[in-house]
């Protein structure tokens, strides 16, 4: 064909292209509302993706706080590889709309849908990746909540303690002005403890430097948020099957699958779950298929069990992660717990190294505790970006807004601790902010909406609605026991090349949950004071 011709017909095309884009931009903006939530600026075709993205640390969070002190509670991003996402910082909506009670709730984004992964090679939905709240959901979350049930939780105390027992024993015997990091020592302490509670298998993670589980969990969780925050990484892995990503990722993902499988082997080895055992691992055996009534079969089964080990893991360590660094570079908090054991004659009881002197009712009663670990929840979430919900409906309306079927609803925890007009002084660790609720109603992490008489929810670290955390009385029973009972044996000092409370902050980054570059450095000194 004839050069002329060949140009003219591309000049038609591009126009074409150029007359479609505007129509469907106007088309567009007479439907929806989309032009009238406010936002930052994008670019055009990588939208908001350059400001957000980074290859390797992700830190969006805090880039999301920035905006949402400028631009309100309801705020909005455009990001090429997950689409339109609303952001909401307003209590009173994200209860009644969005997380919701009762059957108001909207469903999980399909987000979700791409951590199947790391559950199984099946791709099988799990409680945790399920959009919908559909029979197989509410089975699961029915089956295995007698797990979280005080009864459950006092069966497994013991379990915890251990585990405790022997985090300070490693302490102790690590070089004596040497300090430690935290941050790698309370994540292997966190999957040997949902190994031991939840299935009865003690993975040995603080003890095997190469422990399989541990390896190839601690891996692929931050491959996989790393690459839902990167879209890049996806590329290159799917593109180049040969780079050292995409066979590394091989590698790891195949070597956590056979760990799973390998739990799996033990769980049904050990044939029908006594009826007096409240474990998970019981509690996920005599789930049963909603439709056929039969067991669930090993690819279903699996996922759930894979769930509860990256739920329960991750986020506890942590958790008390942060919790301990607050208590180590703040010493009038540290004092104060002090002060709160004495009182209970706790202190005592603990340092002496005598495991079994103490109950779950003794932690459940610690208020100053509860109150300090609130607030490290709130200052440090460790999912910042919080919980991500879809419009299901063209046109829905959101905070009075048409929205396109398919944008992503997201309830932001890092913005909703950190903005002014939901906490005074939000850059303040202040404790005393949560005094106003009782010690067990703390502990237990229920606020449910009629607790608070209707009152929006201010606490959201565990999610709200019938979505919330399952494993919150659990996660809070561990924390509180490794923060008492280190407390207890050890002064507790954050290390100096932490930089202090605002070196170690500026390290702050989202890996599976809000980590810290380079470790958590902390100096435990044993105490002599003890008795
Ligand atoms: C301090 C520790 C923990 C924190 C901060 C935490 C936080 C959360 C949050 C925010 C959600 C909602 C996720 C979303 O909607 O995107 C959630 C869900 C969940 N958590 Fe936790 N969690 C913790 C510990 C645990 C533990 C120890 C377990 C189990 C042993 C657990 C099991 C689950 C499960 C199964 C779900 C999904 C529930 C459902 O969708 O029905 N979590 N957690």
């Amino acid at each position: 064909m004839d050069l002329r011709i060949l140009k003219q017909l591309a000049a038609l095309a591009f126009l074409a292209v150029l007359v479609f884009r505007i129509l469907h931009k106007w088309w567009f903006r007479v439907k929806y509302d989309w032009h009238l939530v406010p936002g930052p600026q994008g670019y055009p075709l990588l939208g908001n993706l350059p400001q957000t993205v980074s290859w390797d640390k992700p830190r969006a969070h805090l880039k999301l706080t920035e905006w949402a002190k400028e631009y309100g509670k309801v705020m909005k991003l455009d990001v090429p590889g997950i689409g339109r996402i609303m952001y909401l910082m307003d209590p009173e909506y994200i209860q009644n709309h969005i997380t919701g009670y009762g059957a108001h709730g909207l469903p999980k984004d399909p987000v979700y849908h791409g951590f199947r992964l790391i559950y199984g090679p099946h791709g099988r939905d799990n409680i945790v990746t399920t959009s919908e709240m559909d029979d197989r959901w509410k089975a699961t979350r029915k089956g295995a909540s007698k797990a979280f049930s005080t009864e459950a939780l006092k069966a497994v105390f013991p379990q915890v303690l251990k585990k405790v027992d022997e985090v300070a024993e490693i302490i102790k015997s690590s070089a004596a002005k040497e300090p430690v990091d935290i941050q790698h020592l309370l994540k292997r302490f966190s999957v040997d403890t949902i190994g031991l509670t939840a299935y009865k298998i003690d993975f040995k993670a603080l003890q095997d430097e190469q422990c399989p589980v541990f390896e190839s969990l601690m891996y692929c969780s931050s491959e996989m948020l790393a690459s839902i925050a990167n879209p890049l990484r996806g590329i290159v892995k799917r593109f180049f099957p040969m780079s050292k990503l995409a066979q590394e990722c091989n590698r790891m993902y195949s070597q956590l699958h056979s760990q799973y499988d390998w739990v799996l082997k033990e769980l049904r080895g050990r044939g029908e779950p006594a009826a007096d055992d409240l474990s998970i691992g019981a509690c996920l055996m005599r789930l049963k298929d909603p439709k056929s009534g039969a067991p669930l079969d090993d690819a279903s089964l699996g996922s759930e069990v894979a769930a509860f080990i990256q739920a329960g893991s991750d986020s506890t360590s942590h958790t008390t992660m942060w919790i301990l660094f607050v208590i180590a570079a703040l010493p009038e908090v540290q004092q104060k717990i002090v002060a709160e054991m004495k009182d209970k004659s706790m202190f005592e009881r603990l340092s002496d190294g005598s495991i079994g002197r103490f109950t779950y009712s003794d932690i459940a009663s610690l208020s100053y505790l509860t109150m300090v670990t609130k607030e490290a929840m709130r200052m440090f979430p460790i999912t910042p970006l919080g919980t991500a919900r879809i419009t299901t409906r063209d046109g829905e309306r959101v905070c009075g807004y048409r929205l396109p079927k398919g944008t992503m609803i997201s309830v932001p925890f890092h913005p909703l601790y950190h903005v002014p007009w939901l906490f005074e002084e939000p850059e303040r660790f202040r404790p005393e902010r949560w005094s106003n609720q009782a010690p067990q109603e703390k502990l237990n992490g229920d606020e449910s909406c009629e607790k608070r008489g209707g009152a929006p929810r201010s606490f959201w670290s565990f999610s709200d609605g019938p979505r919330d955390c399952i494993g919150q009385r659990m996660a809070l029973m561990v924390l509180h026991t490794v923060v008492a009972v280190l407390v207890a044996k050890f002064e507790i000092r954050l290390a100096d090349r932490m930089g202090g409370w605002e070196g170690t902050t500026a390290r702050q980054y989202i890996g599976m949950s809000l980590s810290i570059d380079g470790g958590m450095w902390v100096h435990f000194k044993p105490r002599g004071d003890a008795h």
